[in-house]
């Protein structure tokens, strides 16, 4: 589903992705951890093109995205972005935030929109709050309804960047559950976090980064139980 090859991101001169290589394959969950500035969240943005990748190539279903003549808009659309923060419109109820986009960019019709709102509001454990206003909602709610207004958008991959790490601990696991679900749904999902439970859990697969670069990569048995590589080893001996 989604191919990455020798991706380098610069800001100014600082090298912040220095060559990434990976997959992404249809319905499987990659997870990626790593300290504190390592370039987990510049990867995902590259991915849909929120940030201009220097140099590499990028291919979502066979398609390059880095290329100049691809249409990166409706690429976009088929790539569903949760992050650690990302304010509602505080003056539209919960289904409006999530109708939003499938009326106004997706041309769907007011009724379908809103069909598929409240079944994704029932679907994020939010089925009561269709016509609550953001600033009625706690944090762990406001993310829900991020979460179901990505789907809404009916996208092939969800790309998540930190989503509960702004949250008070109490919450985390309400919005980790709705990812769960997803993924044992088959959603294709690229989730950054400093969750490791979640990591291990849920991941197919565990991508370790350090300084740029992914350094190990395995199945989370293998990063947890059995990591090769000294960084990999020391991140995880402090944080476990
Ligand atoms: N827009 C930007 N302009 C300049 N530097 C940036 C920009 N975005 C990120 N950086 C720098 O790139 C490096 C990697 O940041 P990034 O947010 O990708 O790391 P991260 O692994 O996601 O960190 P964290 O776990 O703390 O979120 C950091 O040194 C950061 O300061």
């Amino acid at each position: 589903m989604i191919v990455v090859n020798n991706l380098h991101k610069y800001f100014d001169k600082l090298e912040v992705l220095r060559g990434i290589d990976c997959h992404v394959a249809e319905q499987e969950v990659v997870v990626v951890i790593g300290p504190s500035g390592s370039g987990k969240s510049t990867f995902l943005r590259c991915l849909n093109l929120l940030e201009e990748p220097t140099s590499g190539e990028i291919f979502i279903e066979g398609i390059s995205i880095t290329a100049k003549e691809t249409n990166i808009n409706i690429l976009r659309q088929e790539m569903g972005m949760v992050f650690q923060r990302f304010n509602l419109f505080p003056h539209k109820t919960a289904l409006e935030n999530i109708t939003l986009a499938p009326v106004q960019v997706r041309r769907m019709s007011r009724s379908e929109a809103n069909e598929i709102g409240h079944s994704l509001l029932a679907k994020v454990g939010l089925r009561d709050k269709a016509d609550v206003y953001p600033d009625q909602l706690s944090g762990g709610q406001l993310q829900r309804v991020a979460i179901a207004r990505a789907l809404a958008m009916k996208p092939k991959v969800m790309l998540f960047d930190e989503p509960t790490s702004a949250l008070d601990p109490e919450m985390v696991g309400e919005v980790l559950a709705v990812m769960k679900n997803l993924a044992r749904e088959g959603m294709t999902m690229v989730v950054v976090t400093h969750e490791m439970g979640f990591a291990r859990e849920v991941g197919d697969r565990v991508l370790f980064m350090d300084e740029g670069k992914i350094v190990e990569e395995g199945t989370p048995e293998q990063i947890f139980g059995n990591p090769r590589n000294e960084r990999t080893r020391a991140f995880l001996s402090k944080i476990l």
